[in-house]
């Protein structure tokens, strides 16, 4: 049955529920155009909004962008969407689920509300794939998980591989009341950057991801003990010269660049036969 007459019978389903759709709409103007600056969105840019909504994104980033990519998956909202939209010959409505919606062969930005609940699919879809055209995103996530993504310390595998490609940054914490209806916690301002100097090289991703995988096995490990796993005691005692570390202290506590390093010392000095295999890519629950 069609969602909207649904609704008006009175038999919406969980998943319609807004709150549970993640339709949290963004009011707040001055955060729009923030998102929009912070992007450094000009007419030369396709720009992805990713859940647009009624368009509250959609439409001030028709003014700035070449061309808009406006993803929503309500055909209620994509009806209102296509009907502001229509006099912007610069917008177009895809309705579709983000997760199937296939990304620009060309260069291009995101500047999105994302629902929350799908937070973790549409950044694998972004960051996944350190050779795309991805430029970069300005996104509303919740606060819990931009502190998450930028944390120093790195327990996750493929967090620290999504960051040795691009810097993610904690702009600021956008409160609830700015959402209607509001979210249950805060959610914040995410920038993502695709470094200019990588601190990997993207053709050597799968080779690099076999090394986080099993640095990070045990993130409280000391770094001397994960290292000798794959150099002899001398490149160990090298390694940790060059990188000023303490052997003792936890790996998950090692920087970008540290495991840039890491990685150099490993293509150049361990034959590939030693070096850690990726597991079974896992992919997060659709
Ligand atoms: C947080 S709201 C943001 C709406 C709008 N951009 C704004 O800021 O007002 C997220 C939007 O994503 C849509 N959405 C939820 N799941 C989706 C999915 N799987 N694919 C496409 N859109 C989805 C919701 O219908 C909702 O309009």
């Amino acid at each position: 049955m069609h969602k909207q007459r649904q609704r008006k019978a009175g038999t919406q389903s969980i998943a319609e529920i807004p709150a549970v759709r993640g339709q949290h709409l963004l009011h707040h103007q001055p955060v729009i155009h923030e998102m929009i600056e912070l992007a450094g969105i000009t007419a030369a840019d396709v720009v992805l909004d990713l859940g647009a909504g009624r368009g509250a994104i959609t439409m001030p980033l028709a003014e700035r962008a070449g061309k808009v990519l406006a993803v929503e998956n309500d055909d209620a909202f994509a009806a209102v969407l296509r009907q502001k939209s229509a006099p912007c010959r610069n917008v177009s409505v895809i309705e579709q689920d983000i997760r199937d919606t296939y990304l620009p062969k060309e260069p291009f930005h995101v500047v999105a509300n994302i629902p929350f609940f799908i937070t973790t699919p549409i950044l694998e879809k972004l960051l996944d794939q350190p050779g795309s055209p991805f430029q970069g995103a300005v996104l509303i996530v919740q606060h819990g998980a931009a502190k998450g993504l930028t944390s120093r310390m790195f327990r996750s595998p493929r967090l620290l591989t999504w960051r040795m490609w691009f810097d993610l940054e904690l702009v600021k914490v956008v409160p609830r009341r700015y959402f209607s209806p509001p979210p249950r916690v805060d959610a914040a301002i995410l920038r993502i950057r695709r470094r200019n100097t990588p601190w990997v090289e993207a053709k050597d991703r799968h080779a690099f991801e076999g090394l986080a995988e099993y640095g990070l096995a045990y993130p409280e490990m000391p770094v001397c003990d994960v290292l000798a796993g794959i150099f002899t005691p001398v490149q160990i005692k090298l390694l940790l010269l060059q990188l000023k570390l303490d052997r003792r202290i936890p790996v998950c506590s090692l920087r970008e660049r540290d495991w840039g390093v890491i990685f150099q010392t490993m293509r150049e000095k361990v034959p590939p036969y030693r070096w850690p295999k990726r597991g079974k890519k896992k992919r997060s629950s659709r």
